[in-house]
């Protein structure tokens, strides 16, 4: 795979962002169609996700192994010591079916061989294997969903890509490769935060409307006391304290 190189998208220039499918990759994924800032729909999503790679490192790799030691021990593993790739079955390309030699035919497909016993297995190899397999998937799904949708960008978010080049430059190459340079991968820069600030903003308008009809009862209650108490006790008040004083005089 070869290393893509990192593009700035300029909004400004494409005309509008939108729209655009959102890929979600946090412990599960959700596929979002997005039209406008308030226009949006879930169109899909796959269980298969952050929480899956980390989950299985830790049932394969080491129990206690935090998401970051996973992650460092994956950029260490060749993937190609698992992975069974067309090459393995097929000595080479499969020109018929226009498939490169290097593309991974099985995930962990190697180790069904005997001639592959898993001690000649790093813990490395397994996490960096398992690393790709969750990229690789989440990333067909996104192209076929960007197909049914008719969008050619396609946004990654999500904590699973925080600080993972890996997966970003394996998630570019798949959607390139699947859509043949038709459809681009973008992922923002501060992609975990996302959700924090979505629901955030999605509380700060509820709380809006709230405090809007909260402020509009209290001027309402306010009115009909002045009207319905303060008032009839008022006038007759005025009324008697001037003739008091007239009497007076
Ligand atoms: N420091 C970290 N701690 C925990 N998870 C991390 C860390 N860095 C990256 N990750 C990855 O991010 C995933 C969680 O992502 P995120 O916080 O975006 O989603 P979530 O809210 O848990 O899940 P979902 O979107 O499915 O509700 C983890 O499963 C793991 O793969
Ligand atoms: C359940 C959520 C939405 C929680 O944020 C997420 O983890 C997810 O999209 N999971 C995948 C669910 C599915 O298979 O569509």
């Amino acid at each position: 795979m070869v290393n893509p190189k990192k593009v700035p998208l300029n909004i400004q220039k494409e005309g509008s962002i939108f729209p655009y499918l959102l890929v979600n990759i946090g412990s599960g994924v959700s596929i979002l169609r997005v039209d406008s800032p308030t226009a949006f729909e879930r169109v899909s999503g796959t269980c298969v996700g952050g929480g899956t790679y980390w989950g299985l490192c830790r049932l394969a790799v080491s129990h206690d192994i935090t998401f970051e030691e996973a992650f460092e021990l994956a950029t260490k593993g060749d993937p190609n010591k698992v992975n069974m790739t067309v090459s393995d079955i097929y000595g080479g390309d499969y020109k018929i079916f226009n498939l490169p030699g290097d593309v991974v035919a099985s995930s962990f497909g190697k180790l069904m061989g005997v001639e592959h016993p898993r001690e000649q297995v790093e813990p490395a190899d397994i996490a960096r294997s398992l690393l790709d397999m969750i990229a690789m998937n989440v990333a067909q799904l996104a192209y076929l969903n960007a197909m049914r949708c008719n969008i050619t960008r396609i946004l990654f978010a999500g904590n699973f890509l925080r600080q993972n080049d890996i997966s970003m430059a394996m998630i570019s190459y798949s959607i390139d490769y699947w859509s043949g340079g038709q459809i681009r991968a973008c992922f923002l820069k501060h992609e975990g935060y996302f959700g924090s600030v979505g629901a955030f903003l999605f509380l700060k308008k509820k709380w809006k409307k709230k405090m809007l009809s909260s402020n509009f009862l209290f001027i309402f209650y306010s009115f009909s006391f002045f009207f319905f108490f303060l008032l009839p006790f008022c006038i007759p008040t005025a009324f008697f304290g001037r003739l008091a004083k007239t009497a007076q005089l």
